[in-house]
């Protein structure tokens, strides 16, 4: 068995029943073969090993009180997965979904994520178990003091700097950064990303992880000679990432047809108005079902059924395991050329396997949505120099990153033998620094 192999069946035994953990594990791990065949050292000193083990892992109790004034308890979660080239750095997402196996796939992908942004940032993401829909803003706010209050004595600006993901937003970073400066006493702006602009936020992050997508998207499109101009797009999610990837899109030239929620999806033949998602989602939080009162030309499908919408180009901006094979087989099947990965392990691997199989050029996560993470490091950088930069200065550098996210995929995939493959080239180019970095720091 090759070691490899060897550490899959271990990952797998010491980690029962994690099934997403397992996947990304695997996902990464498959790409890795080659490496480790140049680097014997890298085995040797158990590199392969210790980057599939967390660092540290907390699961903590958050107690809140509902506006009924009845007692909820969930449960909490922050993974410290691998602070070999920075503090840990990464998400917080509040689902009902959520527990120990999602954290631990989303902190190990954020591991190479960090590493491909070229900036100086570990790995890490937490969560817990809570269901923000329906809330009012004061269970929201309560829950985020609670959540803070066990979670506060495990982060700091050179420690662990969590940030949004799904189902966190500006909303619940002001709560969570109010409190951590309630009960730290200090101005630490940098304790957490994604703050608003009046204490310390940074222009361009909430646009960022979208407006990446689009960027890397332009760059691996431009390398094979085509273009977003007149391209039709369907996107999963309109959160946040979805909505910045629609605009930077329609910016481009290109055509949304189609975005969703975990409700089902709208398809608007014309192109999607995006004023009328943002209306909807960012200020009334409601369901997507109701674009089609502002618009009765565009249709509603209750229920999953958008990746069958014919397209060229996909962008799944919504969660993990959003495309299976079949979902692949009907993209392909209606002709897509390239899939945006803008949500972190959209795809699954069998359906991952499918496309790059089928020629289809494929954005990965860990490089095509660095832009969120990326701008979050930005956003640390100016509060470390107690500066702001323009919102033209913040998305140029953003551009610049994604552009060289996309070359150093590229790159790797070809000094390796995967040549077009940028899922491939992006683990590897990833993983080098990080591999790098460990070697030079000892067993440790
Ligand atoms: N925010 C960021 O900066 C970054 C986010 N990401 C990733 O991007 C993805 C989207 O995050 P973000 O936009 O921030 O999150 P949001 O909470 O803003 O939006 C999430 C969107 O996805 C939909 N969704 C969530 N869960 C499911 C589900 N189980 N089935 C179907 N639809 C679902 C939501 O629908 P509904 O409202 O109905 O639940 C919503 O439309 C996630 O995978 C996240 O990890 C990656 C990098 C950075
Ligand atoms: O901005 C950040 O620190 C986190 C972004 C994130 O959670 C992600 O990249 O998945």
């Amino acid at each position: 068995m090759s070691l490899i192999q060897e550490v899959l069946e271990q990952v797998k035994k010491r980690n029962p029943g994690e099934t997403e953990f397992h996947q990304a594990v695997e996902e990464v791990l498959i790409s890795l073969e080659p490496v480790i065949q140049k680097h014997p050292e890298y085995v040797e000193a158990g590199i392969i090993e210790r980057i599939v083990e967390p660092e540290r892992q907390v699961m903590f109790r958050v107690p809140w009180v509902d506006d009924n004034g009845k007692v909820h308890v969930n449960r909490g979660f922050r993974v410290q997965f691998n602070s070999a080239i920075g503090p840990y750095k990464g998400g917080i997402r509040f689902h009902p979904s959520v527990y120990l196996g999602i954290i631990k796939f989303l902190g190990f992908e954020q591991i190479f994520k960090n590493s491909l942004t070229g900036l100086p940032i570990g790995g890490g993401k937490g969560g817990a178990d809570f269901d923000p829909k329906g809330k009012s803003d004061g269970e929201i706010m309560r829950f985020c003091q609670s959540f803070m209050t066990e979670l506060y004595r495990h982060i700091g600006q050179d420690i662990d700097v969590p940030a949004g993901d799904i189902g966190v937003g500006a909303r619940e970073i002001g709560y969570m950064y109010g409190q951590y400066k309630r009960i730290r006493n200090a101005y630490e702006a940098g304790v957490l990303t994604g703050k608003g602009l009046t204490y310390g936020g940074s222009l361009v992050r909430t646009q960022a992880t979208g407006y990446g997508l689009i960027y890397f998207v332009r760059e691996m499109l431009k390398e094979h000679g085509h273009s977003l101009e007149g391209k039709e797009v369907v996107i999963s999610g309109s959160g946040n990432v979805a909505i910045y990837a629609c605009q930077k899109a329609q910016s481009y030239g290109a055509k949304v047809v189609a975005m969703s929620d975990s409700g089902g999806y709208i398809y608007h033949k014309d192109g999607i108005n995006l004023d009328t998602i943002r209306q909807i989602k960012e200020v009334e939080r409601k369901r997507i079902s109701e674009y089609i009162k502002h618009h009765p030309e565009a249709e509603y499908h209750e229920g999953r059924g958008l990746w069958s919408v014919k397209c060229d180009i996909a962008l799944p901006c919504a969660t993990q395991n959003d495309i299976d094979v079949e979902d692949a087989k009907a993209l392909i099947a209606n002709g897509v050329i390239a899939v945006g990965e803008g949500a972190n392990m959209p795809c699954t691997n069998e359906a991952l396997s499918l496309l790059i199989e089928s020629n289809i050029l494929v954005a990965p996560a860990k490089a095509a949505n660095a832009g969120g993470v990326a701008t979050s490091a930005l956003e640390m950088s100016q509060n470390s120099m107690r500066l702001s930069w323009t919102f033209e200065e913040v998305d140029a550098k953003l551009d610049q990153i994604m552009v060289d996210i996309f070359s150093a995929a590229k790159k790797a995939a070809k000094e390796y033998g995967f040549e077009g493959n940028y899922v491939a080239g992006a683990n590897i180019a990833g993983f080098l620094k990080v591999a790098q970095a460990m070697m030079a720091q000892g067993i440790v």
